[in-house]
């Protein structure tokens, strides 16, 4: 486990609020993303964990608080936010099952400039026209870097865990400055898991951050350098991993133990 540094955030999310009807999802969270830190976000089904990563991505919208990138405020699309550097994947993988792993992952290379999945791959193809070559040979180079075998078979063929490999390359290709990880490793093959952690590695020692939301203790405890526990939508903990697990405030969120 690599400790958190004294530097100015990345990210940082400021009293999130959101409520679905009468459910509070999310209730006055905040947390931030220092350079190199790999931040999980645990708890149990229905805590809050993708609504938070939503909010942050823009994919939904917050009913108050505030999440700020390198200090600016983030506002809008998910796609003007993929373009100030956030990158994110999905719990139920969004890769297009009937294109290859490389045709999936050439809109990372473009998301920069656009960031939601749909409207990057129509603008890629676009790029496409001008450098095939050059996208081609990029991407194909992420994909062994991620051990991607079968780039030219379509995602449709692949197992639940090369998919989830696929959407995280594509993830990379952009090279964010934040990148949030939304149950990466759920039903994963060793290799794809191995590769996955190596992609947060990557992500943390080149000085940028990772929010990452999963249920395997195990990696959360190698990989995380914070830990914010969720219940019900607030914060029942936060801090080292170690010190999170072996917190009462972990027994009572998972075990329902008296503190
Ligand atoms: N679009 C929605 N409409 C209504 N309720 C929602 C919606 N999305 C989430 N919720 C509710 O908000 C709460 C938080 O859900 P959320 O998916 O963020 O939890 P989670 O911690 O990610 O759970 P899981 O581990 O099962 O993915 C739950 O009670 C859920 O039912």
């Amino acid at each position: 486990m690599t400790t958190s540094t004294a530097t100015e955030p990345l990210l940082e999310v400021r009293g999130l609020s959101k409520s679905y009807g009468g459910v509070k999802a999310v209730q006055d969270i905040s947390f931030d993303v220092r350079p190199g830190d790999v931040v999980a976000l645990v708890g149990p089904n229905g805590a809050g964990k993708t609504t938070l990563i939503d909010i942050v991505f823009g994919t939904q919208r917050a009913d108050a608080g505030e999440v700020r990138l390198r200090g600016r405020t983030l506002t809008g699309s998910s796609e003007r936010r993929a373009r100030q550097g956030l990158a994110r994947t999905f719990q139920h993988p969004q890769v297009a099952l009937e294109l290859t792993a490389l045709e999936n992952i050439v809109p990372g290379l473009f998301g920069r400039e656009i960031g939601s999945f749909r409207a990057a791959w129509k603008w890629a193809w676009r790029g496409l026209s001008c450098t095939p070559d050059a996208a081609v040979a990029a991407a194909t180079e992420i994909a062994a870097r991620y051990g991607i075998a079968d780039v030219t078979a379509p995602c449709g063929d692949a197992s639940l865990g090369t998919r989830r490999l696929v959407e995280v390359a594509r993830a990379m290709a952009s090279e964010p400055a934040v990148l949030l990880l939304d149950e990466p490793f759920a039903s994963g093959d060793p290799e794809s898991i191995e590769a996955i952690a190596g992609a947060v590695r990557t992500i943390q020692q080149s000085g940028n951050g990772v929010v990452l939301v999963d249920h395997n203790v195990d990696l959360v405890r190698e990989l995380a350098t914070n830990v914010v526990l969720l219940n019900f939508g607030e914060v029942a903990f936060a801090g080292p991993p170690d010190e999170c697990m072996s917190s009462p405030a972990m027994r009572e969120v998972y075990f329902g133990e008296e503190t």
